[in-house]
């Protein structure tokens, strides 16, 4: 049995897109960082968290594998999660325009003999924003449950002339190497 362990609707498409068949189940975890803790280990710990806090759920563990992710964005030091409100994501915008930052997606593949934890790093540069283009995409509602406050898969395409890395990663799951991950376990 193979269950995804997250809310994310952009996770399930991606892992629909490439042809996966799965149980979703929700995490809810505390997404706090720790004190002074760094972008990749507070991804890969919080992706590992959610796996496991579905995969504890199940008597029957022999032939389950549970995925968990979670994508943060960094920008200058600063991990950024999704907006608490619209002044929020306003805040995110004005600090991610003009410049290129990471987005970063933890994931964590448990089983019952052994769980894999990774993280992928893709860099993305966003153009310099106005502030009428910052209030109007706030006021589209897209920014909220984010991490970064934008989605590069909707109408935040604009705003990014380029990437480094895994487009799928910035959406939520680097699909090529969750990929690999389930390679070796089948
Ligand atoms: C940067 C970026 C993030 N996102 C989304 C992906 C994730 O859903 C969200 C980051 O929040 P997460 O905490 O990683 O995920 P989630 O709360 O949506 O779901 P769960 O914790 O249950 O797995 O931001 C986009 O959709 N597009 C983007 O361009």
């Amino acid at each position: 049995m193979f269950i995804l362990a997250s809310a994310s609707p952009r996770r399930r498409e991606l892992l629909t897109q490439i042809g996966l068949t799965f149980d979703v189940e929700v995490a809810d975890i505390d997404e706090t960082p720790q004190l002074a803790e760094a972008a990749l280990p507070y991804v890969k710990r919080l992706a590992e968290h959610k796996a496991a806090a579905v995969f504890a759920r199940h008597p029957n563990k022999a032939r389950l594998v549970v995925l968990g992710a979670d994508t943060t964005v960094l920008c200058d030091g600063q991990i950024l999660g999704k907006p608490e409100d619209e002044a929020d994501a306003a805040r995110m915008l004005r600090l991610l325009s003009g410049r290129t930052h990471q987005v970063i997606t933890g994931v964590a593949l448990m089983t019952a003999t052994a769980c894999q934890v990774a993280a992928e790093v893709t860099e993305v540069e966003v153009i310099a924003l106005t502030d009428k283009q910052i209030a109007d995409y706030v006021a589209t509602g897209e920014p909220m449950g984010k991490a970064g406050a934008y989605g590069i898969q909707g109408r935040a395409a604009r705003f990014i002339p380029r990437i480094e890395g895994c487009y799928f990663n910035v959406v939520g799951l680097p699909l090529a190497r969750v990929s690999a991950m389930l390679e070796t376990i089948r």
